[in-house]
């Protein structure tokens, strides 16, 4: 007998691998059918995603907490209301057919997956489909060779995306696809840019891994943790860009994400960067829920989260708070 179940994409990846800007594009081309309903997992308060993703037709948030861990039960929750209003209509009626989960970049797909199976509820009336990650061609060699989660979602995938190959070496794209084959050879592998579906070319017959050293299960640096910073109204915008850009010169590598949308006389503004990259912002349509604006989530690790605010405050000229 045919499988009824909802089907269940599980799209994870990195911090800034690319996962909502693949997704955007998936569903704005239609790539997953008629009926499906976004999941965003954000592990901050501010959610910026549902922000990018407005065009899905359904869509809901789960903000301040990753759900593989401490966002669990509130995903287990989220995705039972789905599957019960999904009950609630007849067979033949136009019923959701997919569920996508964009998870945060802190999530391991491996334990979702775990999570959905063992749920009694679940089980009955999801499958999950496929695990899809997001591989960032600029920054995965480095985190594959430092952080246990980087190499814990390149073994759960299904399919790996290669993004951001327009911008990253051929070399080093060689060495990444060498060494992602060592972690998981079972994956399919393929690219896009923008989240539009590009070629790779074929991997050169000398093509070698990285050496990757042993990694215990947690990273001994500590937790990647996000820290919300308001910014003040009436910014001075280019001295805002200009303290951010000598944070991310001195700090990017222990900053592993930065966005936020930021209310400006151009617009509402969204801010991103990747380590040590930094967008081109993208001006935002003023309709939307504009309740995170003028808010910066910032992820990483390595300082005291209430320093944020207090060296901008200070670069700005500006009162330093004395409370986070
Ligand atoms: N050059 C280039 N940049 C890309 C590509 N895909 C994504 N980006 C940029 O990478 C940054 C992060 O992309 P997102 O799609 O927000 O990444 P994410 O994985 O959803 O991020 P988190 O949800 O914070 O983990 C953005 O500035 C994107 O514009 C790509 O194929 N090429």
């Amino acid at each position: 007998m045919t499988d009824t179940r909802l089907r269940l994409t599980i799209l994870g990846g990195y911090l800034g691998s690319g996962k909502t800007t693949w997704l955007r594009h998936q569903l704005h081309v239609g790539a997953f059918g008629p009926r499906v309903h976004v999941v965003v997992n954000e592990a901050a308060e501010v959610p910026v995603d549902d922000a990018l993703l407005a065009g899905a037709e359904g869509m809901t948030l789960l903000s301040g907490g990753c759900c593989c861990c401490v966002g669990r039960d509130d995903l287990t929750a989220a995705l039972r209301d789905l599957c019960d209003a999904r009950s609630r209509l007849s067979a033949d009626a136009l019923r959701l057919e997919r569920i996508v989960l964009e998870t945060s970049g802190l999530a391991d797909p491996g334990a979702i997956v775990q999570a959905i199976q063992s749920d009694p509820v679940l089980i009955n009336h999801i499958v999950v489909d496929e695990t899809t990650v997001a591989v960032d061609a600029l920054h995965a060699l480095a985190q594959l060779a430092t952080e246990p989660l980087g190499r814990r979602q390149v073994g759960a995938a299904d399919r790996m995306i290669l993004t951001k190959t327009d911008a990253s070496d051929p070399a080093a794209l060689a060495t990444l696809r060498a060494t992602l084959a060592t972690l998981n050879g079972h994956a399919a592998v393929s690219a896009a840019v923008l989240g539009d579906a590009v070629a790779l070319p074929p991997l050169p017959a000398d093509a070698a891994p990285a050496t990757l050293p042993p990694l215990g299960p947690e990273d001994a640096r500590g937790p990647i943790r996000p820290t919300q910073v308001a910014i003040p109204e009436g910014l001075d915008w280019s001295a805002f860009t200009l303290w951010l850009s000598a944070l991310l010169y001195a700090r990017g590598d222990d900053l592993v994400r930065v966005k936020g949308v930021v209310r400006t006389p151009a617009g509402r503004l969204l801010l991103q960067t990747v380590r040590k990259v930094v967008q081109s912002p993208e001006i935002l349509p003023e309709q939307g829920d504009a309740r995170s604006d003028n808010m910066i989530v910032f992820i990483g690790r390595g300082y005291r989260p209430e320093d944020l605010g207090r060296s901008m405050h200070r670069f700005l000229g500006l009162p330093v708070p004395t409370q986070p």
